[in-house]
């Protein structure tokens, strides 16, 4: 064996217990207790938890948005990933009208292959039909792994937003296909007509993008998503959940039987609309915006019941002085915040505190993302799947900062946070890539993964 990770309690997403994990080949090869067998390199994992690695269902690495290029590159991203955790990212390229989706995620994969320090996958976001070639193009694309794409209902004027019937016909052909459409729903008209009323009352600062964006606007988004996934009778997945009755029309859906899966991002559980009242307001700002209490508590007893299916970040970071374009007109700050090397540690100091436990924590951080996309190899400690594996110190306190991030990004909402509890070493298909505080692997060592369809 090349690994045996020796008397640390294993976390799924059923329960927990205390075993050996071995691996060889990079893939998990036996667990037990007191496994009778030789290894290269012996880890003692007493008193820790031995828990699957993280899959961050939702990154945007140096994507061209809001006038500029989102700060992680595919290098410095995907090293701040295995930082915290996380072994599969997956990337959202973005079609530029006209595009074919494969040129686009070729090229991506190009510089993935010699830049990735995780493995990982791609949701390809459709813009445009090309007359229709898409649809004929999307089955090629499932063949090669591709098996989710995404429509945005919104950013108009960068070219991104895709109206109701693409969103139509895009859920129709996933359905023939056994792929997915994941949705960022928000109501792109309410926006431009509040944006416009509060720029006119000279209302500019970041506070205004929340109010241009309250909870109706993504709800009514919602709702519409999952009345049409619904009435076609296909599956449909939403990423950034923020509102409350937005998620209420998904529960309700969901208990009558639609396949209707939900993403919500720990910025939206740990932060409300009040940071955009603070002075440094600008650099919360993404879409949709973080919401008031009530769809907070909401999110999280949706979560600990099981309504919730994942947890990803929607890692999207750009630096200061950026953000600070938008210090006197809120349209200007380009959209979005920090998130993929704090996902698992963030969820799993929830654990540690008792509000949820670590076992749902590795459902929705792990073992439902590699369902829900077909990873088929991902997301378990399981024998056979891949040896992708963090070892967690329940006792180890952290406290979050920009200096001890691995990203490339100058500034984080998360600076200051306390996390009881922090991982302490993560494997990538059985090899170490990060030891304590540092990272230990190579660009290039991450993988495409190749997904399955239903
Ligand atoms: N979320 C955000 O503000 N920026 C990234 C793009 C998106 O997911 O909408
Ligand atoms: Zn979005
Ligand atoms: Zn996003």
């Amino acid at each position: 064996m090349e690994l045996l990770i020796k008397g640390g309690t294993v976390v799924t997403a059923s329960g927990s217990f205390e075993a050996d994990v071995a691996v060889d080949g990079g893939k998990i090869a036996a667990i037990g207790k007191n496994l009778p067998v030789t290894a290269n390199q012996v880890v003692d994992a007493s008193g820790r938890l031995v828990l699957p690695g993280a899959l961050d269902a939702h990154t945007h690495m140096a994507m061209p948005f809001g006038g500029t290029v989102s700060a992680d590159s595919y290098l410095s991203g995907t090293r701040a990933a295995v930082c915290g955790g996380v072994t599969t990212i997956f990337d959202y390229p973005v079609q530029h009208k006209g595009e074919t989706i494969l040129g686009l995620v070729n090229s991506k994969k190009e510089i993935l292959e010699r830049d990735a320090c995780c493995d990982y996958a791609f949701h390809c976001c459709i813009t445009d039909l090309n007359g229709g070639e898409i649809l004929d193009e999307m089955a090629q694309a499932v063949e090669e792994g591709i098996t989710s794409f995404k429509c945005f209902l919104v950013y108009k004027k960068e070219g991104m937003m895709v109206d109701d019937g693409t969103l139509t016909r895009l859920l129709l052909r996933a359905r023939e296909l056994g792929a997915l459409i994941n949705v960022h729903a928000e109501n792109p008209d309410l926006i431009d007509l509040r944006t416009e009323m509060y720029l006119k009352e000279g209302k500019t600062s970041a506070w205004y993008h929340y109010m241009s964006r309250p909870e109706f606007v993504e709800a009514e988004a919602d709702k519409r998503v999952v009345h049409w996934a619904s009435h076609l009778e296909t599956p449909v997945y939403l990423v950034h959940m923020a509102d409350k009755e937005g998620l209420e029309a998904c529960i309700r859906a969901k208990e009558e039987g639609h396949t209707v899966y939900v993403e919500t991002c720990p910025q939206y559980l740990e932060f409300t609309c009040d940071v955009y009242k603070r002075p440094d307001g600008r650099n919360f700002v993404c879409s949709p915006p973080m919401k008031g209490k009530e769809s907070q508590d909401a999110l999280w007893t949706a979560l600990k019941s099981g309504f919730i299916d994942t947890v990803a970040t929607d890692h999207c970071p750009f630096q200061s002085y950026e953000k600070d374009w938008g210090k006197d007109d809120f349209t200007k700050i380009p959209n979005g915040c920090a998130g993929v090397e704090n996902l698992y540690p963030y969820m799993l100091d929830a654990a540690n505190s008792g509000k949820i436990s670590f076992e749902r924590v590795v459902e929705v951080c792990a073992t439902n993302v590699a369902k829900i996309f077909g990873c088929d190899n991902k997301g378990a400690i399981a024998v056979g799947k891949d040896a992708d594996i963090v070892i967690y110190d329940k006792d180890k306190d952290f406290t979050i900062s920009v200096k001890n991030m691995h990203s490339d990004y100058d500034h984080t909402i998360w600076e200051g946070k306390k996390l009881h509890g922090y991982p302490v070493q993560t494997y990538l298909r059985g090899k170490l890539v990060y030891d304590n505080g540092n990272f230990v692997g190579k660009p290039g060592m991450g993988q495409y993964v190749k997904r399955s369809h239903k």
